[in-house]
Parts: C-alpha cells; sequence; structure tokens
C-alpha cells in the first residue's frame, strides 16, 4: 500500500488492537480503583488511541490534552516544547496516554515537564513501544505491544501527516 511516496505493508490488524487496549484498560481500571485519575492525552498520534482506551475504561477518570510541538532541524533528535496550562496536573493521579514510545525523547520531555507541576502521581502508557530504539531509563508502566524498530502507521500514527485515520496499523516495507 502507497502512503504518500513509501510503501507500506499490513502489520498489526484492528482485531489485535482491540484485544491489547481492551487489556491495558482492565489493567489500570484494576490499578487505579477508588481513583479518578486524569489521562493525559498526548496530542497528536495518541487520539485514536486514548478514545478506544476511555471507552473500555469504566472507572471515573477526567482527560486533559496536551501538544507536543516538535521543532526539527536537521538533527533527528527533535526538541520537544509542551502546550499546558501551568498547575492543571497539580495534586493529580495522572496517566500519561502516548501511541508509541520509540526513542523515549519526548517521553523524557513530558517527564521532566511534568515533575515541576508536582501532581500527585504519574505513570505512562503507550500502545506501541520499540525496545531496541529506546534510548532512556524511564519505566514505560504500560504496554500494549512492544514491536521492532521500523516505522509504522496507522491508528493515529502518521507518515508526513497521512494515514492517522487507517484502523490497523502498517510497516514500511524495507527491502
Ligand atoms: O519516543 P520518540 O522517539 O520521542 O517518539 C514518540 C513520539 O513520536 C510521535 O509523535 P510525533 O512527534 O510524531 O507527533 P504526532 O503525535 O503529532 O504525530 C508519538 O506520538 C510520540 O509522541
Ligand atoms: N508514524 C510514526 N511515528 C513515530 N514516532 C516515533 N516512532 C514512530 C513510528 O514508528 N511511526
Amino acid at each position: 500500500m502507497k502512503i504518500g511516496d513509501l510503501e507500506f505493508k499490513p502489520f498489526i490488524s484492528r482485531d489485535e488492537i482491540s484485544k491489547s487496549v481492551k487489556a491495558l484498560a482492565a489493567r489500570l481500571e484494576q490499578d487505579y480503583t477508588g481513583k479518578t485519575p486524569t489521562f493525559l492525552v498526548i496530542l497528536n498520534g495518541a487520539f485514536m488511541f486514548a478514545s478506544d482506551l476511555v471507552k473500555n475504561y469504566k472507572g471515573d477518570c477526567k482527560l486533559s490534552f496536551m501538544r507536543l510541538a516538535s521543532y526539527q532541524g536537521t538533527h533527528t533528535t527533535g526538541k520537544v516544547k509542551a502546550y499546558l496550562e501551568a498547575e492543571q496536573l497539580k495534586n493529580k493521579d495522572i496517566i500519561i496516554v502516548e501511541d508509541i514510545v520509540d526513542t523515549g525523547n519526548s517521553i523524557e520531555y513530558l517527564i521532566k515537564h511534568l515533575q515541576a507541576q508536582n501532581p500527585k502521581s504519574y505513570r505512562i502508557v503507550s500502545l506501541f513501544h520499540k525496545p531496541d530504539a529506546y534510548k532512556k531509563t524511564y519505566p514505560i508502566d504500560y504496554i500494549g505491544i512492544n514491536i521492532p524498530d521500523k516505522f509504522i502507521l496507522g491508528y493515529g500514527l502518521d507518515y508526513d501527516g497521512l494515514g492517522r485515520n487507517l484502523p490497523d496499523v502498517y510497516q514500511l516495507k524495507t527491502s
């Protein structure tokens, strides 16, 4: 399948994704019993995962959204800047919702930003994780599916803005 100028092949089906999302929601529900966590959704990529995750989460919860703007120059390690009102996270049980943790640059930035705002607690849930590409040591508390270090798209993840709407996940063809 061609997206933009690149060729992709089917990788993870919507059924497999759905099972993983339900399992994550169930684990979170159990761990946050008696609490009202705030799901902090990291836009743009996590929008679809977050939507399905909270639909499957039956306990009380709140939602907050944060956009990370990447400034990508000629280097691949893009710097990120958060857009979020200060004090919004103080004394809250935060669950950071990411679609993917790859190198960990984004999550590192987020954690530093979050710590400065004194939340009561914070944990990370990511639907996808590339352990071989991960360069940080922060634990990813809840991981849906570990994947190899290859570019994917679909289910919220894009290539050059394209492919976010696809219900299944595709992997870049390399040969
Ligand atoms: O672990 P890393 O190497 O930092 O990669 C993970 C980040 O990359 C993606 O966001 P992206 O910057 O593509 O923005 P988007 O969510 O708006 O597509 C994803 O949503 C994560 O935030
Ligand atoms: N679309 C997409 N975005 C990413 N951000 C970090 N890793 C990836 C990836 O594999 N695919």
